[in-house]
């Protein structure tokens, strides 16, 4: 397609965004804005955008498609301050931000002035954050949830997923609401979760230190999401207040059935509770990516001998695979491997499976 993009917060998000367009739209012109002038910078040096504006309204007055790539509170800002524009009367507004409810209502103001806003929730990401972390194939194989608002044509949803088809992301459209429901749900309350499990091993820790050691293997990688931004989680409980207060009652009353359940010593409900969440989760499709980042974590039963970590890296190395991270598993009670090597793509996992196969008789595991 050809015309001006403008994107506003060229973060690990906006950025990615940005870069999958333009390697799909060769002849559009995209322009970028963000209040970190040195981050505006940097994307422009990395290739993420061709132009740097000095103002919002420079931008985005120009721009046919404007996409809001800042946390949901200052994006709420930014509609606000889009609105007092003179933008294209055909321009198409949409963002990137993990809650919809309070965004959607608030582009109320862009509606009002015939402008049209679909609200887009790309639900892959990472820790990371700035213009130096994006990736054009962020998104691949992820859900992409849209919420038009109520009234939008649908052509125009068209056009925002041609727009954004180098994501290779599923495009879905939900209403904001149920967006905020099924995001709470799946990404949002698990976050909680996560960093409770943290401070239950964090209060313990204070009492006795062996509790951090003996968390490393398969606690570490349960509560991985405990390390995201606690800036953007903040924002994101903030705006999705309501429903995460419905899902905790609604916690707190299973936690309540379990602390019965046990303290009854019920041994057949406790192997139902258990039972019937195998189920549910072994029956999860395990090929799209989901809200919370996939592991792509590659174990090999190495022997404990000096040297074993540096044979493995070099194989990987001789045909070209990036590794993301490395460790040993300290226990090796749940799975019979001490090595775990972490790769970007499914592709690449794939790739050093075949690799580590052909080099060695380790046995190699997915999990
Ligand atoms: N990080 C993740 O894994 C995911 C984040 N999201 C959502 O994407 C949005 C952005 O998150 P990230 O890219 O991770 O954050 P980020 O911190 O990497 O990028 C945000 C960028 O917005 C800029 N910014 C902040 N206020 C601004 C303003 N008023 N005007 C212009 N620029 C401004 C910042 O300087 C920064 O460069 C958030 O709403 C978040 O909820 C959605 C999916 C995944
Ligand atoms: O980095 C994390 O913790 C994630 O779970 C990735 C993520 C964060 C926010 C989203 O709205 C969608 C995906």
């Amino acid at each position: 397609m050809k015309g001006n993009v403008f994107v506003i917060g060229l973060g690990l998000i906006g950025g990615s965004v940005s870069l999958a367009i333009r390697n799909t739209h060769h002849e559009t012109i995209i322009t970028g804005y963000d209040v970190d002038s040195k981050n505006l910078r940097l994307a422009k040096v990395l290739g993420l955008i061709d132009n740097e504006a000095e103002t919002i309204k420079e931008g985005a007055e120009a721009a046919d498609l404007i996409i809001i790539g800042t946390p949901v509170v200052q994006a709420e800002s930014i509609i606000s301050e889009l609105s007092q524009l003179e933008l294209k009367q055909d321009v198409l507004i949409t963002d990137v931000g993990s809650t919809k409810k309070g965004i959607t209502s608030m582009a109320g103001c862009l509606v009002e002035k015939g402008y049209t806003f679909i609200g887009g929730h790309p639900m892959a990401g990472s820790h990371k954050s700035g213009a130096i972390a994006a990736k054009p194939h962020l998104f691949e194989n992820a859900f992409y949830l849209l919420t038009p608002y109520a009234g939008t044509q649908t052509d125009k949803v068209e056009t925002l997923k041609n727009w954004l088809r180098g994501t290779k992301a599923n495009f879905l459209v939900v209403t904001p609401e149920l967006h905020d429901h099924l995001t709470g749900v799946i990404s949002h309350f698990p976050h909680i979760i996560a960093s409770g499990l943290v401070h239950q091993a964090r209060n313990c820790h204070s009492e006795d230190q062996l509790v951090t050691r003996l968390a490393a293997g398969g606690f570490r990688d349960i509560t991985r999401i405990a390390s995201s931004s606690p800036e953007m989680w903040r924002d994101i409980l903030l705006h999705n207040k309501d429903v995460i207060l419905e899902l905790m009652k609604e916690w707190i009353a299973e936690m309540e059935r379990v602390k019965h359940i046990v303290q009854e010593e019920d041994a057949d409900e406790i192997f139902a509770y258990f039972d019937i969440a195998k189920r549910f989760r072994d029956e999860l499709p395990v090929r799209s990516q989901g809200a919370i980042p996939a592991f792509y974590d590659l174990y090999i039963d190495v022997p404990d001998y000096p040297g074993v970590i540096s044979e493995i890296t070099g194989y990987l190395a001789q045909v070209n695979i990036s590794i993301t991270n490395i460790r040993i598993l300290e226990t090796r009670e749940e799975i019979y491997a001490a090595l775990v090597v972490s790769f970007q793509t499914e592709g690449d996992r794939k790739l050093a499976m075949e690799c580590i196969r052909k080099h060695t008789d380790y046995e190699t595991f997915l999990t």
